[in-house]
This record gives structure tokens, sequence and C-alpha cells, in this order.
């Protein structure tokens, strides 16, 4: 870890800017490190956030954030608290949010959507070659750098594969259904969760959305996907997404099969 993760911070290291916007669990501020005059993202977390609770999550996600470096990935620092809170020390995203891009143009078009697609492709390549699981790929997740590039955010729910394996290493017959079921879930997910936002980007919303929470439940166990007529979209682009909308979770388009797509090839500009 470098000397900079490794030193405690204070937060009167830091000059406090704007707000940039309130995240799950906290409210994320521009801040510049005085000494370096490096401009950061700090996540202030809610004081509600106990720290013993949030203490061996955000150690986690720190851990897991240290062996990721990925222009497509956003850094994380490092942390620190004081008497009252926990703060994140973050790189900042000078472009901000991707989902309030996507608010405001309605859906992207299919070069946009291409190129972001092949971006999250190869930064999610690099995550599962470290073993790192991201499992909440989402627009909400997705922040915009200075040169428009995206960068996946939040590691605060990731997993290191080999972990479950470490720790059921032994045995997993003293392991309850549900235990040995996430034990299960591997790198595909974020196949589905991408393919969920390839749609997302051309159709200005998710593929399984309904009123309730238990249709877009059924819908997903369905996998009950729909292309609606407008906005128009390509066979090839629809193509990709039902391969990897596929409920076999060793059916799915593997990452790299993914960047060879015509769809992806035609459309992606290559410098993501
Ligand atoms: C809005 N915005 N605009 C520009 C910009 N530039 C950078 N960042 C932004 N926003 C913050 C994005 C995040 C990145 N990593 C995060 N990580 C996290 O929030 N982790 C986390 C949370 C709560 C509890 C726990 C714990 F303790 F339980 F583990 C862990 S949030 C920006």
């Amino acid at each position: 870890v470098s000397a900079a993760e490794k030193r405690k911070w204070t937060l009167n290291d830091f000059d406090i800017g704007k707000p940039l916007g309130r995240g799950k669990f906290g409210h994320v501020y521009l801040a510049r490190e005085k000494m370096s005059n490096h401009i950061v993202a700090l996540k202030v977390l809610f004081k509600s956030l106990k720290q013993s609770q949030v203490e061996h999550q955000l150690r986690r996600e720190v851990e897991i954030q240290s062996h990721l470096r990925h222009p497509n990935i956003l850094r994380l620092h490092g942390y620190f608290y004081d008497q009252t809170r926990v703060y994140l020390i973050l790189e900042y995203a000078a472009k901000g949010e991707l989902y309030k891009e996507l608010q405001k143009c309605k859906y992207f078009s299919e070069k946009c959507a291409a190129t972001y697609i092949a971006s999250l492709a190869r930064a999610l390549i690099y995550c599962h070659e470290k073993h790192v699981i991201h499992r909440d790929i989402k627009p909400e997740n997705l922040l915009v750098g200075t040169q428009g590039e995206l960068k996946i955010a939040d590691f605060g729910w990731s997993v290191h594969t080999f972990n479950h394996r470490k720790t059921m290493c032994g045995t997993l017959d003293y392991l309850p259904p549900e235990m040995v079921e996430s034990v299960e879930h591997d790198a595909s997910v974020d196949i589905w969760s991408l393919g969920v936002l390839c749609y997302e980007f051309l159709y200005g919303a998710p593929p399984f959305e309904a009123k309730e929470n238990s249709d877009t439940y059924r819908r997903i166990l369905k996998v009950e996907l729909k292309f609606p007529p407008k906005p128009i979209v390509s066979s090839s682009a629809t193509d990709l997404i039902s391969q990897m909308l596929v409920k076999d979770t060793s059916q799915r388009l593997p990452l790299h099969k993914l960047l060879e797509h015509p769809w992806i090839v035609q459309n992606a500009d290559p410098s993501g």
C-alpha cells in the first residue's frame, strides 16, 4: 500500500469544497488535500453508521481497491474517522454521475452506449482477473472522468471471490442453503448487470422494470425480455443483450467475447 494510503489523515488535512452528491450512507464533497493540493472527493458517512459496523466492510473495500488500478475504476485512496464520522478519500470524477446524464438525455446513442459498455467490460475483465466481483453495477455507481470516460465506483458491496473459497476451504457441510447459494454466484453476475445496463443505456429504462418489486422479481426470474419498438435500436444491439441476459450463468456471453461482438466492434470508440 502506498505511503499516502498508510498515513493517518484528519479532516483538517483538507479544504472542503462544493457538495458533489448524496450517496447512500453519506454526502460527498469536493476537497483539496492541503499539502499536495491534490483534488479529491471526500465522502462523509452519516453519523448513524456506527464506526464498528462499517469498519470491517470499509477495510475490505480499501483492501479490494488497493489491488485495483484501472482507468475505468474509481480509486479509493483511503479512509479515516474522527470522534463522530467516517470519511472516504476518493478519486474525483470531474463530470459527475452518469445516471444524471442518462436522465437528461433519456437514452444514449448506440455509439455512446457501446463505448461505455466496452470500457465497463474491460474494467470488469480486469476485476475478475483479480477475483473481484463488483455485484452492484448500475448507473448510480458509474461516474464520468474529465475525458468523458466511465469510472466504476463504490466497491462497498464487492467481494473477493476466493475469500469464499478460503472461508469454505474446510467444508460446505455446515452452511445453510442461502450461504451455499451465495457461494455459487460468480463473476457472471457482473455480465448480467452489464446486459441490464446496456438495455437501459439504449432504451432509457431497465428491462425488467415494473411498478411492484414482486413483478420485477418475477420478470427477472422468467427473463421476460422485451425490446420496445421505440427508440429504434439495431438488431445487433438486441442480439448482444439477449446473449447477456441468460438465466443459465454458464451460457452468458463471456466478457472477452463481448468485446468481439459486431455491435461493440462497429460502434465502440476504441479510446473508451
Ligand atoms: C458524486 N460524485 N461526483 C463526482 C465524484 N467523484 C468521486 N466520487 C463521487 N461520489 C462517491 C462515489 C463513491 C466511490 N466509492 C464509494 N464507496 C462507498 O461509498 N463505500 C461505502 C459507503 C457506505 C458504507 C460503506 C461501508 F462502510 F459500509 F463499507 C462503504 S462511494 C463523486
